[in-house]
Parts: C-alpha cells; structure tokens; sequence
C-alpha cells in the first residue's frame, strides 16, 4: 500500500493556501478588507491570475459586512450558490433564498420572454430592500436585475455579480459597473466568475478569516 503524504487537517489546509494565494497574487491594489475577498474569491477557482478581473466598487465590502449583521436576506441566482454558502458563518442566521424552482417561475418565464433564471427574480422584489444579492452563474439574472432597478425596484444594500460564462456574462457585469443604480457591487470583469466564486464571496463578507 502506499503511503500518500498529504495535509489531513482542513484548518490547516485552508491556512497554507490562503498564504499560496497571497504570496502570489498581485492584491496591491485592494484595501486590507477587499484582499481578504479577493483571497477567498481566488481559493474557490484555483487561478491567481483571476485577482486582476475583480472589482469592487467603493464601500462595497462595508455595505454588504453591514446587511448581514442586520440580519438581511441572501438572495440567489442558483441553487448552487445557495448550496454554497456556509450557514455557521452568517452573522444573523440570515435567510439564504433561490426562487428558481417555485412553481411560478416557470410561468413568469415564458409570461416575460426570459429565463428562469430572470424570472426568479420577479419573486425577490417584495424583500429586494437592503438584502444582499448573489449571482453566479446566469448573466440574464443580471442584467434582469438591473432592468428592475432601472424600472424602481427596491435596492438591495449590495450585489455580488460573479455570472460565468460566454455569452452574456462580460456584458452584464459590464452594464452592472457602468450603472448600479447606487448600488456597492462586487464583479469579475470577463467571463470568468461562477457559483463557486460567488458563495465564496458570502462567506467572506459574513465572516473574515478561516
Ligand atoms: C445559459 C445557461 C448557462 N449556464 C452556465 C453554466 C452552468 N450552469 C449549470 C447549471 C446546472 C444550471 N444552469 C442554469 C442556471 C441554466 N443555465 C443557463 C440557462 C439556460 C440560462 C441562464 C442565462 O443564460 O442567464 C439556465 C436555465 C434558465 O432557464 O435560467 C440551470 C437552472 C439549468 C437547469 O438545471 O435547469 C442550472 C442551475 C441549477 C442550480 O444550481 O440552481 C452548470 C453546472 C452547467 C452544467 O450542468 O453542465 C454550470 C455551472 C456554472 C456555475 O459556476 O454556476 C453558463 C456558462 C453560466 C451559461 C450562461 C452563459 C453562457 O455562456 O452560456
């Protein structure tokens, strides 16, 4: 049998690749509270190089810290991001919600020519006010998103938008930096970004450190 010689403490597995990351990502540019974002951020892709795409507007990283402790909800595009966010870490046993599969969402989808992923969002609007939004995966949440605000939706306190991919996923991060309706945000220009990297994000902002 071999012998395979590898960290078994979880602690301490986070503690060396959180050094890994910060002895090799350029992070110059972030306040000390924006770097701690940024090292998680990057943990949950595994490329240093992503730290270069992150942006986040002033007071982001505050506003956000400041809705969790008030105990406001966490309103998410997918339920792996929902998954994704460690409940033991949220200051205020804050509600972590995904409306992709209620029974309307379906309904709302063909009713607006959207997604579902867009359409779920038509169940935040009641509870928009002061949360915090997450999205990761699907562009069309985004730029939905913005076209509730453009049209008076409530405003969350901050928005995490982190969707991934091709097709949509740079423009609508680019359309939520250009015009967040006084919103703080936090993107990944590009098309990198994803579940993972949002959840990360919450965990972050709901509580520094391991
Ligand atoms: C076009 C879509 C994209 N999805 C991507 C990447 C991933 N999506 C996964 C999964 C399991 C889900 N994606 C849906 C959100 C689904 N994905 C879409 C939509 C067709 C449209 C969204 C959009 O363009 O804005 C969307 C369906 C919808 O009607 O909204 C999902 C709901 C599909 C489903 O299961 O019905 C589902 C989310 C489930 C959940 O967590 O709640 C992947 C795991 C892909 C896979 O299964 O292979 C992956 C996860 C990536 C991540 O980190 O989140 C893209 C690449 C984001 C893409 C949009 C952009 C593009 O370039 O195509």
């Amino acid at each position: 049998m071999p012998e395979y010689d590898y960290i078994r403490d979880g602690d301490a597995i986070y503690e060396r690749s959180f050094a890994i990351i910060r002895s090799e990502a350029d992070l110059s540019r972030f306040s000390d509270e924006e770097a701690d974002l940024a090292v998680r951020m990057v943990h949950a892709c595994g490329l240093v190089e992503a730290a270069q795409y992150f942006q986040f507007a002033p007071g982001f990283v505050s506003a956000a810290r400041a809705a969790l402790r008030s105990g406001a909800p966490i309103f998410c595009d997918a339920f792996m991001v929902a998954h994704g966010i460690t409940r033991a870490r949220l200051p205020a046993d804050n509600e972590v919600i995904c409306t992709l599969r209620e029974p309307q969402t379906a309904d709302i989808a063909r009713e607006i020519g959207n997604t579902r992923s867009a359409a779920a969002l038509k169940l935040w609007v009641e509870r928009l006010a002061g949360s915090v939004v997450a999205i990761g995966n699907a562009p069309t949440a985004l730029f939905y998103l913005l076209e509730l605000l453009r049209d008076g939706a409530p405003k969350p306190a901050a928005i995490i938008g982190m969707p991934v991919g091709f097709v949509g996923a740079a423009e609508s991060k680019d359309a939520l930096a250009e015009n967040s309706y006084g919103v703080p945000y936090a993107i990944v220009r590009g098309r990198l970004g994803g579940s993972a990297m949002t959840a990360a994000a919450v965990n972050s902002l709901a509580r520094p450190g391991l």
